[in-house]
């Protein structure tokens, strides 16, 4: 592998590297320095400012904005013995999306997991799927409802005693189903997961990959609406890891099935979910699509657990080169985000010409979600106060979100 496929694995970013790099040789220019101090405002007032404004909003919609699936409203759990697990949750998870919960141990996941199967009732709150409230069903109704959850499990919870196909036929035998339509379901669950020659095998005779495809099969006997995967890839290596998401995005794809993922591995979210909600102490710390999440995270808990998969934070040396410059009243820090094709339509020569300042490129990179380039750059900038002001609003006109750092 050579070093620009080590460095940007992104197919779509690597394609597009020449042009990066000749974009990035001609983005310092040199112009006087007479720039007064400007008042910093922090990132909140910053955030506060654009939500303020929706013009501004520059990122879509929840794909598949339509039917929500599952909605909790202001959902809580607190356990006998007083832990507060989850306080107060509200989100909605719609038909065809995959939808990943990240947070760290502790945060909750599980719980929330458990709620919408109602493995675990709120304590507070509503669960809602498919239009109903899950406390409002009797015993027979929520057997019903179960048959169209299909759930996979870290350590795969298979019968040993059973064959591949066995394990796969058990939740069709539970529901009654005649056997020539159970066999007729197993030949096409095999053939779905790419395990039709292993059919006959015991689990302690298949790897752990080739045990996940068995679970995945038998969640999907009985053709559930949603698919609840428990921290499915957390025992798998990183390349079977990928084989399994793979599968699960093609059965996204192929069957609409929305598939929401617990994990502790931004990866994965980055790897195959449409949205995602970050968990930090039984909180929804924050959600949204999984691009603006990456470009543009909110919370500290979302950065740190981001910082796993990019280079987000402002490294060390870089912060204290950028404090000096600040200091010594020569400029101001912005971050620049963006997706899609934001920067390809920026020159910030352009604009340091036009509005007489300067831009210097400090840290930065730029990665691909899912076929979709986003990147963050810190810039440190300088100028009169009121050319920095209009060349800000100009990249922003970009469909770029500019934000000032606070070091
Ligand atoms: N049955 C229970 N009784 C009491 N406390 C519980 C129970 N289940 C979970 N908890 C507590 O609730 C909190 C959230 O736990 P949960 O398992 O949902 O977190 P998690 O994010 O899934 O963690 P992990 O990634 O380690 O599995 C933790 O403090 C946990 O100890």
């Amino acid at each position: 592998m050579d070093l620009t496929q080590a460095l940007i694995p992104a197919p779509g970013v690597r394609r597009r590297l020449p042009e990066y790099i000749a974009r990035l040789r001609t983005m310092r220019t040199r112009l006087p320095r007479e720039a007064p101090v400007p008042s910093a405002h922090n990132l909140e007032q910053t955030q506060q400012r654009d939500a303020a404004r929706p013009e501004a909003a520059l990122f879509d919609a929840p794909a598949g904005a339509g039917t929500a699936l599952f909605s909790l409203r202001n959902a809580s759990k607190t356990f006998p013995g007083g832990v507060h697990a989850l306080h107060g949750v509200d989100l909605d998870i719609y038909e065809g999306e995959i939808f990943g919960i990240i947070g760290r141990s502790g945060a909750g996941k599980s719980t929330l997991l458990r709620l919408l199967n109602r493995l675990e009732r709120p304590s507070a709150g509503q669960v809602i799927f498919d239009g109903r409230d899950l406390m409002t069903l009797d015993n027979a109704a929520l057997r019903q409802m179960r048959r169209r959850i299909g759930m996979i499990f870290q350590h795969f919870n298979l019968l040993s005693s059973r064959t591949v196909a066995g394990n796969i036929a058990l939740p069709l035998e539970l529901a009654g189903t005649p056997k020539e339509k159970i066999a007729r379901r197993i030949n096409e669950l095999l053939e779905l997961v790419g395990l039709t020659d292993q059919r006959d095998r015991y689990p302690s005779q298949i790897s752990g990959g080739q045990k996940q495809r068995v679970g995945i099969a038998r969640a999907l006997a009985t053709e559930p609406r949603v698919l609840l995967c428990d921290e499915a890839t957390s025992a798998l290596d990183p390349e079977t890891t990928q084989s399994i998401l793979a599968l699960l995005a093609d059965i996204n794809t192929r069957l609409g099935l929305t598939i929401v993922l617990i994990t502790h591995q931004m990866q994965v979210i980055k790897a195959i979910a449409h949205r995602v909600a970050v968990l930090d102490g039984g909180y929804l710390a924050e959600q949204g699509t999984v691009t603006d999440i990456f470009t543009v995270p909110k919370q500290a808990i979302t950065r740190t657990l981001l910082s796993e998969v990019i280079g987000n934070e402002i490294p060390p040396g870089v912060r204290e080169r950028a404090s000096a410059l600040v200091a010594s009243g020569a400029g101001r820090i912005w971050r620049l985000a963006f997706k899609d094709d934001g920067f390809d339509r920026l020159s910030l020569t352009e604009i340091s010409n036009r509005f007489n300042v300067e831009i210097k490129l400090l840290h930065g990179y730029i990665d691909e979600i899912q076929g979709v380039s986003f990147g963050s750059l810190v810039a440190a900038a300088s100028g009169e106060a009121s050319a920095l002001e209009a060349a800000a609003a100009s990249i922003k006109a970009h469909d770029i979100i500019l934000e000032e750092v606070v070091l």
